[in-house]
């Protein structure tokens, strides 16, 4: 059985296509190329560029290939910019994924796994955080994620559709055999930034608030190499077919890294001494947010293998160092 894999051409998407020809499965890429690229996508596999709310072109899909799961990336990922954009986030991530959601019931597509995000959280009184803890996201991003989650819950129901909801937490690294990694314009991701400055890319790179109740005064999150996060996603599909039932999971690795720390680890890895201002909040931040990976790795059989900063930021920057050269 083949399974479509929305938002395939954007960061995460690539690395899970590539975790399923690895595996020897057969996905089927949708994309609307709004932030993903086609070159990120193998040209062996079979690529359809649309919307995931065209209903039209997904029934077309179905009927071209046997698909029995639907693994669905697509969607606007910036909280900052969900704060200035709210019915976009909205309308992308939740009224188009109703779409969605409603192609797979009519289609009879009865496995789902859905990209959620530790964002629907909010501020955390206690880490790490259990998916016991009840959500209060902080911002629309978190919001139009959570909604999606309910909806899948409330079909489910009615319809003969199992999902699996992974709730990643700060994604991070590129694959480590180099065939892909984060090429997203404009980025505005941590780890990436500073790969960047320290690639003389950016002048310098601001961070965000010395103030929060944290070891160091900045944000703290939990890094997750994005190539063990694709691999939770393999476990969650075998897991749906085996006839599992309806899961929520946090992906990541239960242990966090402040602003202050992520920075001199990028400047430990390149051996570069880049500037950093200090400068204001960011409205939509949680101070601290870690997981509790007990579930993923109990219920799901998930075993991460790139547990190290180092690495993570070492494999960003060795991406980094490709786009920079022009040699993607
Ligand atoms: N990167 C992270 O740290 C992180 C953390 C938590 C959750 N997530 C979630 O993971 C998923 C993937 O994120 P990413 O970092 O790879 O982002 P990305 O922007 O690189 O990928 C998103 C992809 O979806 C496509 N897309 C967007 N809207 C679409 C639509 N309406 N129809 C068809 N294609 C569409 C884009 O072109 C892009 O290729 C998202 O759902 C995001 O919310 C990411
Ligand atoms: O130039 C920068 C960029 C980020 N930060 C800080 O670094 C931390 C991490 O920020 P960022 O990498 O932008 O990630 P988040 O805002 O934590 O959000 C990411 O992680 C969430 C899950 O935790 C996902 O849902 C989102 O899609 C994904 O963008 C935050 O405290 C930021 O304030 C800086 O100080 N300077």
């Amino acid at each position: 059985m083949a399974v479509l894999v929305t938002g395939g051409a954007g960061y995460i998407g690539s690395h899970m296509v590539l975790a399923l020809l690895d595996s020897g499965q057969e996905p089927i890429v949708l994309d609307n190329l709004s932030t993903g690229f086609r070159g990120a996508v193998p040209d062996r596999v079979d690529f359809y560029e649309g919307d995931i709310s065209d209903e039209g072109l997904i029934d077309d899909i179905c009927a071209k290939h046997s698909i029995d799961a639907i693994i669905h990336f697509a969607a606007k990922t910036v909280v900052p910019e969900s704060i200035l954009d709210p019915l976009g986030y909205y309308l992308n991530n939740t009224v188009k994924a109703r779409a969605l959601i409603d192609s797979a019931a009519r289609n009879r597509i009865c496995h789902f796994i859905f990209s959620s995000t530790a964002a629907v959280y909010g501020d955390v009184q206690t880490n790490p955080v259990t998916e016991k803890d009840i959500p209060a996201p902080m911002s629309p991003y978190g919001r139009s994620k959570l909604m999606t989650e309910w909806m899948l819950e409330d079909v489910s129901k009615a319809h003969d559709l199992n999902y699996v909801i992974l709730r990643y937490f700060n994604v991070a690294g590129a694959d480590p055999h180099g065939r892909a990694g984060q090429s997203t314009a404009n980025a505005t991701h941590l780890i990436k930034v500073a790969c960047q400055a320290a690639l003389g890319m950016r002048a310098s790179i601001d961070v965000y608030g010395t103030d929060y109740p944290t070891r160091d005064g900045t944000c703290v999150r939990d890094y997750i190499h994005v190539t063990d996060l694709v691999h939770a996603h393999l476990d969650a599909l075998a897991y749906l077919r085996a006839g599992g039932a309806n899961l929520k999971a946090n992906c990541g690795y239960g242990r966090g890294f402040s602003v202050r720390q992520v920075v001199d680890i990028v400047k430990l890895v390149s051996g570069v001494d880049f500037d950093v201002r200090i400068v204001e909040r960011r409205p939509g931040d949680p101070p601290a947010i870690i997981a509790s990976n007990e579930r993923v790795t109990s219920e799901l059989g998930w075993k991460p293998r790139h547990d190290d900063l180092q690495f993570v930021v070492q494999s960003a920057l060795s991406w980094e160092k490709r786009l920079q050269e022009h040699e993607i």
